[in-house]
């Protein structure tokens, strides 16, 4: 766990950067810290592994105060990914990977082995490893740089705006691996973003700091969307963080009505293949239409309702594992599901 107890930053010149800060970031969780320009986001990111030592106060890593540790050897074993990546230019891929097991003492050949076992962890082709970074794309070298931080292992992750110089589409596919690959090494991450859509998509625990470091609220995301601390919070929030709210939350409790009981809703049918999966909405009269659905527990009460309103009939189709039509769920149902309460486990697979 990391713990930030009083830490501050004031820098010569004056400047205040972080005023005090109490934070504890648990253990194998994700926490991000969100906020505007300025607030302090990565001068406390960096206190962490020591590129910048507190004026005030201390940071402490598994009850340890880093300012006790050697600077270097702390480094090692904390995975650190920047913006941009912040590759070697000169190093090919795999030795990009393999730059911290090289200073480890890892002989080449464990060490190549260990970058290639990487590039597959992140999603990249083996050939990508002789190529240099800049023959990759933005995104393929952000990956690069998450295998470099993950190469040693090392228990805690320092992530300072990781995705943001990449499109939003290749943003999500990352925001994605990244919520894969943590369902798998259950990592202490600690990540930094101006992105409030990216910092509740990803955090178990979102803190929105104000300027200094100060802390306006610190909540998990499905909290932080319904009970903002106060109009500050809710203005960064943005508009439509109820229906935002509705992405985080699995797609049970929705009532289905099984496909024997029948598929017709005022005068349209769900038109099946062969196999069973879902082809359209047909009506006598009217032009054919798609039959989105929904898995439920996999898929998301937004993806849910998001069906139910597109389609004609008013009412999504409800798949199985398989993709075949179950039954279907009218908006009644989707709506009625809305309103119940949410438990703790209740949250998307993967994500707690
Ligand atoms: N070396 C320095 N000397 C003086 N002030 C500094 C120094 N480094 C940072 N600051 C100031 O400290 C404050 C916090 O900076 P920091 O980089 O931590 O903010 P941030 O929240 O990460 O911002 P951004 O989202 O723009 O990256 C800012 O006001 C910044 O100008």
């Amino acid at each position: 766990m990391i713990r930030f107890d009083g830490a501050a930053k004031r820098h010569p010149d004056g400047t205040v950067a972080v005023e005090g800060l109490d934070l504890d970031v648990p253990a194998g969780r994700i926490t991000v810290l969100v906020g505007p320009s300025g607030c302090g986001k990565t001068t406390l990111l960096r206190m962490v592994n020591r590129m910048v030592e507190p004026t005030g106060g201390r940071v402490l890593l598994d009850g340890t105060d880093v300012a006790e540790l050697d600077a270097a050897k702390l480094r090692r074993g904390i995975g650190y990914v920047i913006q941009q990546a912040g590759l070697f230019p000169h190093r090919r891929v795999i030795d990009n990977i393999a730059t911290v097991p090289y200073l480890l003492g890892w002989d080449k050949k464990r060490a190549r082995a260990r970058a290639a076992e990487l590039l597959d962890l992140v999603g990249l082709a083996p050939e990508t490893a002789k190529r240099y970074p800049f023959q990759l794309s933005g995104g393929q070298q952000q990956r690069v740089g998450v295998a470099r931080a993950l190469a040693a292992d090392p228990p805690v992750l320092l992530m300072d705006e990781p995705f943001s110089a990449v499109d939003p589409v290749v943003r999500a596919g990352l925001q994605e691996e990244l919520l894969r690959l943590q369902g798998e090494l259950n990592k202490t991450v600690l990540f930094v973003t101006h992105d409030i859509e990216e910092a509740v998509r990803l955090g178990d625990q979102v803190v929105v700091l104000r300027e200094h470091g100060r802390i306006a609220q610190q909540a998990d995301p499905h909290t932080l969307l319904t009970s903002p601390a106060d109009e500050g919070v809710a203005g960064f929030l943005g508009r439509d963080r109820g229906l935002r709210g509705l992405g985080l939350r699995p797609a049970d409790g929705i009532a289905v009505r099984p496909l024997a009981e029948g598929t017709g809703y005022a005068g349209w049918q769900l038109a099946l293949d062969s196999a069973g999966r879902p082809l359209e909405w047909r009506h006598p009269d009217q032009l054919s239409s798609p039959a989105p659905g929904f898995r439920p527990g996999t898929d998301t009460l937004r993806t849910a309702l998001d069906a139910a309103v597109l389609s004609p009939a008013g009412a999504a189709v409800v798949l199985d594992a398989q993709g075949l039509a179950a039954g279907t769920a009218d908006r009644a149902a989707v709506l009625a599901a809305l309103t119940q309460p949410q438990t703790d486990q209740s949250r998307v697979a993967g994500r707690a």
